[in-house]
């Protein structure tokens, strides 16, 4: 096979080549590594292979200076490894954690690609039997032991719990050499090595060179130890790393005396020096080329690079405040006062316990911006840490640093991040975190946000106490349910509710469209967008509570006009409803209503959704049977229920209603909620569902510019139901002209827009003959058509 086009013009990977990346160091089997991908090419590679999910081959290049190598400079034995998660380094830098399978020769290269890819063949591991073997093995094993236990800094209690635990010879061979300081060319002799009585001799030999060192140090150690105080011994211990340096053949190093410099003005509580100064010394002590001395250096770099000291910081200006909300955002009068009180209290006791504002509501309404502004009028930077999917401890507080490519975890990287440890921190999506099988994230995260505690957050990397009291937390969320309750209790929700089409052209004519303009390069001399352009933009081609598809729509209108100027154009544009089409290409949301109510048994409903209101479809048919009762579309228990009572209280106003009662016994009655596989739920579509099938009963179609929403009980009771705000935008936003809602939900009427109002009549319903007198439409349906559903 020679692999096809993908969605996305790239090749797809035959499925018997592999994607090579070379290395500067060798990767073994059976061991965890992170990669740095500093090249697009590697960058591009790693994520074709993570996407195809297609192992990778890493391999030594000849030259480790080669800035891109090709396949002339790499050796033909490599690594088949596996990705294991791609992460940003703290340089920025993408790296791919992978975790190293099997040795693999490559046999011929495959053309074609932007990377290499080759094919070639996996070596198992020969057979490990005989006492030639079983001896050599004990050896190591003892020797490696033996080194662990002499190496300066106690050793990661993994590494030595892999080396107890070795499972073959081959296995512990591959394991010491990876961790053995050896030059790129001596391991890739080892990778190459296949037999394995020689490979245990290589490695034992090149262990044992390093175990006399180590005897040496660990003895000169322990008679300093024993002959000389504090002082004495620090300078003793610099000599020799001195000493160990020159044995080992390496210059200065120019980089351990700037560590030593940042670490003494890096403004670290005493305890944080300390740490340091110690891990100094281990890298002091630590060959370059080791795996071990680019983990120590990534720490003390975190540990110097954080910020300790805080700055003086200007009392908030609550006026400065007030008008920088404004200028950001329109509306929002409530949310804005709320937070200017939030401010005042912070501004009386700055250091005081200030709860942690939560800002709830569907995408899009500004939740993130109001957290910039708040930041904007603080005087302090802003940073976004995305909880959403969230459901392993270590994400919050970080891995040991006993694990390979173990980093901080996101609060203590978006701290430095900032810069500043008195940033306002924004926790996205706090409502999608969960826990897995590595702990709750939650729970740390109390931890983070908790006055008592976060003075002194421990991240597992950085394993010395950091400061969090300082920071301004501020969370959001789409919904308030799914936020685990003592977390809830910690916060100060705020909510946000989606915003009307008026709001929204208002929104645009403000804000949005101002910002498109200066993201395109144009000037509103230039450019012009009609009011009734917008509304129409508004109506016909988005369909949210937010505004962030408009701002989408606005700026492809706005990048058009700018390849116009581009290419020559002088006069001023002006774009109208008309012009919007060609640009834009057909609306996107039609009257969907008008048509799909055309026909007897559909009936409009009302939905709430984390994302604002929604219409919804109740879709009821009828097929010869024995009176059963189908139910499809992801309904939920509830909904279903509801389904059920709508059907009982239609059968038992059979009469009534002029159908005959044994229609039920001969036929099957089917009720289906379209809109994909989104699951639904509740009983407030149990009017909507009473409607869908005396409409499909009585043959008379549901009037096409009336939706409902209502619970309903078995005697005909229509009872309350929530989110009658969003329900009622949503069917105005949807071209609908009357709302059927329950008439306990009257309280409910203040909270419509008045906007919204002006366009609706509401009508107010205590039972179901008042919807079946307001929404009916009087004619009945065309038989013929009705009579064609119900074969169907
Ligand atoms: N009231 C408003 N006035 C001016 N601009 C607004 C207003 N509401 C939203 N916007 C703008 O809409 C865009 C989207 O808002 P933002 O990113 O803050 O939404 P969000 O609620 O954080 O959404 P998400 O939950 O998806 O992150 C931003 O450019 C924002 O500035």
């Amino acid at each position: 096979m020679n692999g096809e086009q993908s969605a996305n013009g790239a090749r797809t990977l035959p499925d018997d080549a592999v994607v090579v990346v070379p290395v500067s160091n060798v990767i073994f089997p059976g061991v965890v590594f992170p990669i740095v991908l500093d090249r697009p090419s590697a960058v591009a590679a790693a994520q074709q292979a993570l996407r195809e999910q297609h192992p990778l081959v890493l391999v030594l290049q000849q030259d480790v200076q080669a800035p891109d190598p090709g396949p002339q400079s790499l050796h033909r034995m490599g690594t088949l490894a596996n990705v294991l998660r791609y992460v940003t380094g703290p340089d920025g830098a993408p790296h791919v954690a992978c975790q190293g399978v099997e040795r693999f020769e490559i046999d011929e290269w495959v053309e074609g690609f932007p990377f290499l890819v080759a094919r070639g063949r996996r070596i198992p591991e020969p057979e490990a039997e005989g006492a030639a073997i079983e001896a050599r093995f004990l050896h190591l094993r003892s020797q490696a032991l033996e080194a662990l236990q002499l190496l300066p800094q106690s050793p990661p209690g993994e590494l030595v719990a892999a080396v107890e635990g070795a499972s073959s010879p081959a296995a512990l061979a591959d394991l010491v050499a990876a961790y053995l300081d050896l030059q790129p060319p001596e391991k890739q002799q080892i990778l190459e090595t296949i037999d394995l009585e020689a490979r245990l001799d290589k490695v034992s030999a090149f262990l044992a060179q390093r175990l006399e060192v180590l005897r040496l140090t660990s003895e000169i150690a322990q008679r300093t130890r024993q002959s000389l105080g504090e002082r004495q011994r620090e300078t003793l211990l610099r000599e020799q790393m001195a000493a160990i340096q020159r044995e080992l053949g390496e210059g200065e190093r120019e980089e351990l005396v700037e560590l030593e410099a940042a670490i003494e003005n890096a403004g670290m509580p005493e305890e944080v020096v300390q740490q340091a100064r110690k891990e100094l010394r281990r890298l002091a002590r630590t060959p370059e080329a080791a795996a071990e001395y680019g983990m120590v250096r990534t720490y003390l770099e975190w540990l110097v690079e954080l910020p300790w000291g805080v700055p003086e910081a200007a009392p908030i200006d609550l006026a400065e405040a007030r008008r920088i909300l404004d200028e950001d955002h329109f509306g929002l009068e409530k949310i804005k006062q709320r937070i200017i009180e939030h401010l005042a209290v912070r501004r009386l006791a700055p250091e005081g316990k200030a709860p942690i504002l939560c800002f709830v509501g569907p995408p899009g309404v500004g939740k993130t911006s109001l957290g910039q502004s708040i930041a904007r009028a603080m005087h302090r930077p802003f940073v976004r840490v995305s909880l959403g999917g969230v459901h392993d401890e270590s994400e919050i507080r970080g891995h040991r640093r006993t694990y390979v490519g173990a980093l901080p975890g996101n609060i203590i990287q978006a701290i430095r991040k900032a810069g500043r440890r008195d940033c306002v921190m924004m926790l996205d999506e706090i409502d999608k975190m969960s826990a897995g099988i590595h702990g709750d994230p939650s729970a740390a995260l109390l931890e983070v946000l908790d006055p008592e505690q976060n003075v002194a957050f421990r991240d597992n990397y950085l394993a010395v106490p950091f400061d969090l009291s300082r920071v301004v937390f501020i969370a959001t969320a789409n919904m308030l349910d799914t936020i685990p309750g003592p977390l809830r209790d910690r916060m100060e929700v705020i909510q946000l509710s989606g915003y009307t089409a008026g709001e929204k052209r208002q929104i645009a004519e403000r804000y949005l469209v101002r910002r498109q303009l200066e993201a395109n390069g144009l000037t509103a001399e230039q450019v012009q967008i009609e009011p009734a352009a917008l509304e129409t933009l508004i109506a016909r081609y988005t369909r949210e509570a937010g505004v962030r598809s408009l701002e989408r729509e606005i700026g492809r209108l706005l990048r058009h006009v700018a390849v116009r100027f581009a290419e020559g154009h002088t006069e001023p544009v002006r774009i109208g409803p008309t012009n919007l089409e060609p640009i834009l290409g057909p609306p996107r949301v039609e009257n969907e209503v008008a048509m799909r109510t055309s026909v007897p048994g559909v009936a409009t409903g009302l939905a709430w959704t984390p994302v604002g209101g929604e219409i919804l479809f109740i879709e009821a048919t009828r097929t010869p049977g024995d009176g059963r009762l189908i139910l499809t579309g992801q309904l939920g228990e509830v909904m279903r229920e509801s389904a059920q009572t709508a059907l009982s209280l239609v059968k038992s106003r059979a009469e009534a209603l002029g159908v005959t009662p044994s229609l039920f016994k001969e036929s099957d009655i089917h009720i289906h909620v379209p809109a994909g596989a989104t699951p639904k739920d509740g009983p407030s579509a149990g009017v909507a569902m009473t409607m869908a099938l005396i409409s499909l009963l009585t043959d008379r179609t549901v009037r096409s510019d009336t939706a409902m929403t209502g619970e309903i009980s078995l005697r005909g009771l229509v009872l309350p139901v929530g989110g009658i705000k969003e329900k009622v935008v949503a069917a105005a936003t949807a071209g609908v002209r009357r709302v059927l809602l329950p008439a306990r939900n009257r309280a409910d009427e203040r909270d419509i827009p008045e906007e919204t109002r002006q366009t609706l009549e509401l009508i107010w319903l205590e039972r179901i003959e008042d919807a079946i007198e307001a929404g009916l439409d009087p004619r009945r349906g065309d038989v013929r058509q009705t009579q064609v559903r119900a074969a169907s």
